[in-house]
């Protein structure tokens, strides 16, 4: 382009001169200033000459050449941060040689308190498992936010009785929004994340010049229906594919309530993902399509909305909201919605959610049609015959579920990442009990222990989080290969319980192959999934009293309730090649964000169910 750059326009016809005025200022409306989009305004006359003042061919040419000049600094950064790295292990290894020739360096009366100082000396892990489980590990540095060196750690500044204090008053809801998680459901293509970006757009939580941006970016390669959806598909892969493949987190306001949102795949290859994401969440959101034969095609058997229902009900999630979209698509008649919602009342009941917890609303989630307000002039043909809530009014009456603040804490971890300032962050939902700034905490399944340096809601910095929290841990005083996804973090005192066998109250679902024992299953429990058996069918159960209708049944059968005893695949064999690392899980009784399970086969769900008794604690062995 310097080849043909033009000299301050010196040649330029009057007419040519009046389009590149025009044309840089049209173009400056879109990127915004030099200081907002690092364009000068002779880049831009120098892209509206070299393409003879066709604003969009500039444009999109001006775009491309800043993300190219932006990938450029990304991988210089990147080159500079592995230097950096790499310098600093060897500084690392230079230490520990020298503390390891000089001998040990116990403080007295230690007993753990290596780690309590952060001795960077720490064994590798002797399991497989954990090994394993780094390569899912996030641990890029963000650009500019190096590791400063170690700080000390945090100590404990509010006392236990004034945090309890702080959080049940925060849970009561006096004066602020009571907070939700919400987990968005559905069939492929629903319009799930098409739903939540619009959603927020219409709340004011997306930009003019964002939605801009995406509206062109997604244009270019060819997937502008897909605009809205970006907010929530972030990655190049799922722009590309134009799907949801890892569950996207986001948080909006509605007058009464704070909701924090995790947007779920609904491919059929991503439901482990869906699964971490529901058993993160208090209520639902399921997105269905109204078009002509696909909201049948989701329906049924095979589709996503059935199982997705089950599932989300099965990890406790009571609330859900049915969103019928895409009614655009047939004329926005009522007849439609209403045999939609009559054919998912009667599946929602059998599913076990009580009609008083399960509303609909119709929307058009593309043109946003009854998201945040009634007034939109496309909305004309549903304003005919619908009067009731919007959207945003049923989001607002969304019920948090009662929180176990008094419980010892229990943090599942659903992702760890390279924290922004320092040390290493873990995120996830607190699952019971209360975690603060300062705390040690103990990592289990291992011997190893963190402390908390700092807590993050939303950007927000945080003293405290409770029970029902979706937050960011930023941990100190461990090494990051001790931190799994799956991992739970308890007090010291107060663990939760390592099992590779335990007994199970389940449900079957909807099964062709019926269950036999012994048979070979994927068991999930929060975002952790692991190979194991179901060992022994020990009875059948009546669905409703729970009483035994018969002992040590040969098989399980569709919709059968039953007694089993599950475990880890080959935790039943002695010999050690066959051991398997123990999960930590607490029975149903003790903790019911810890006890649910979810047993699928083939890449199908297969059963649902709650833990009865751990029989084989790994804890106590
Ligand atoms: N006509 C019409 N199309 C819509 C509407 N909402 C979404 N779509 C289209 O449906 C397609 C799928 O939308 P997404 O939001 O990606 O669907 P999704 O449910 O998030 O998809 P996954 O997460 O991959 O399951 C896109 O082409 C959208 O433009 C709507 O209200 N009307």
């Amino acid at each position: 382009m310097d080849d043909e750059a033009m000299d301050d326009g010196e040649d330029l016809s009057p007419e040519d001169l009046e389009q590149l005025t025009q044309g840089l200022e049209q173009i400056r409306a879109t990127v915004g200033s030099e200081a907002e989009s690092g364009m000068t305004d002779k880049d831009i006359k120098d892209a509206l000459y070299h393409y003879y003042f066709d604003i969009q061919q500039s444009l999109n040419w001006l775009l491309e050449e800043q993300a190219r000049k932006h990938a450029a600094q990304e991988r210089r950064a990147a080159r500079e941060r592995e230097k950096a790295q790499k310098l600093a292990m060897q500084k690392k290894a230079a230490e520990v040689n020298a503390r390891l020739s000089s001998g040990p360096t116990r403080k007295k009366g230690a007993g753990s308190s290596d780690k309590a100082a952060g001795t960077p000396i720490s064994k590798p892990a002797p399991d497989t498992q954990q090994q394993l489980d780094i390569s899912a590990l996030n641990l890029d540095t963000p650009e500019g936010t190096e590791t400063p060196p170690d700080e000390p750690p945090p100590k404990i500044t509010i006392a236990r009785e004034k945090v309890l204090e702080e959080a049940r008053k925060a849970l009561e809801g006096t004066g602020d929004k009571k907070g939700v998680s919400l987990v968005v459901i559905g069939h492929v293509d629903a319009g799930k994340s098409t739903l939540m970006g619009r959603l927020l757009y219409e709340l004011g939580r997306l930009d003019e010049k964002k939605r801009i941006a995406n509206e062109r970016a997604s244009s270019k390669i060819g997937k502008s229906s897909f605009s809205w959806a970006w907010e929530f598909d972030g990655t190049t892969e799922e722009r590309e594919r134009g799907i949801t493949m890892d569950v996207a987190l986001q948080a909006m306001e509605t007058p009464h309530r704070h909701i924090t949102i995790l947007d779920a795949p609904g491919h059929k290859d991503f439901i482990p993902n869906m699964i971490s994401g529901a058993s993160q969440a208090d209520c639902a959101l399921l997105v269905v399509d109204a078009a002509t034969g696909e909201f049948e095609a989701g329906f049924d058997r095979g589709g996503q909305t059935r199982e997705h229902l089950l599932l989300v009900r099965s990890l406790g999630v009571g609330q859900v909201i049915v969103a019928v979209n895409k009614l655009d698509q047939v004329k926005w008649e009522q007849d439609r919605y209403e045999e939609i919602c009559s054919l998912l009342r009667p599946f929602l009941i059998h599913s076990g959610f009580q009609p008083s917890k399960t509303t609909f609303v119709p929307v058009g989630a593309m043109a946003g049609i009854n998201l945040a307000h009634r007034d939109n002039p496309e909305a004309t043909p549903l304003k005919a015959w619908y009067g009731g809530p919007t959207l945003v009014d049923l989001l607002d009456k969304l019920e948090p579920p009662t929180r176990d603040i008094i419980a010892p804490l229990r943090f599942p971890i659903s992702n760890v990442f390279k924290g922004r300032s320092s040390g290493t962050a873990v995120s996830g939902r607190v699952c019971s009990g209360l975690v603060q700034v300062g705390e040690r905490l103990r990592i289990l399944p291992g011997d190893e222990s963190a402390i908390v340096r700092s807590i993050e809601a939303e950007e927000d910095s945080l003293q405290w989080a409770a029970a029902g929290s979706n937050v960011t841990l930023y941990l100190t005083a461990v090494d990051p290969v001790h931190l799994n996804i799956g991992s739970v973090l308890c007090p010291l005192t107060d663990i939760i319980p390592l099992a590779t066998s335990f007994t199970a109250r389940i449900i079957v679902f909807d099964i062709q192959v019926p269950i036999t024992a012994g048979a070979s299953v994927e068991l999930f429990h929060h975002s952790r999934d692991v190979p194991a058996s179901i060992s022994r069918l020990l009875a059948t159960l009546d669905r409703a009293s729970g009483a035994i209708i018969k002992k040590n049944p040969r098989v399980l059968t569709k919709s059968a309730s039953a007694e089993v005893q599950i475990s880890l695949r080959g935790s039943t064999y002695s010999s050690t090649s066959s051991r398997v690392q123990p999960i930590p899980l607490e029975p149903f009784g003790t903790n019911k964000e810890m006890g649910r399970i979810l047993i699928r086969r083939g890449g199908e769900t297969v059963a649902a169910g709650i833990v009865l008794e751990v029989t084989e604690n790994a804890n106590t062995n």
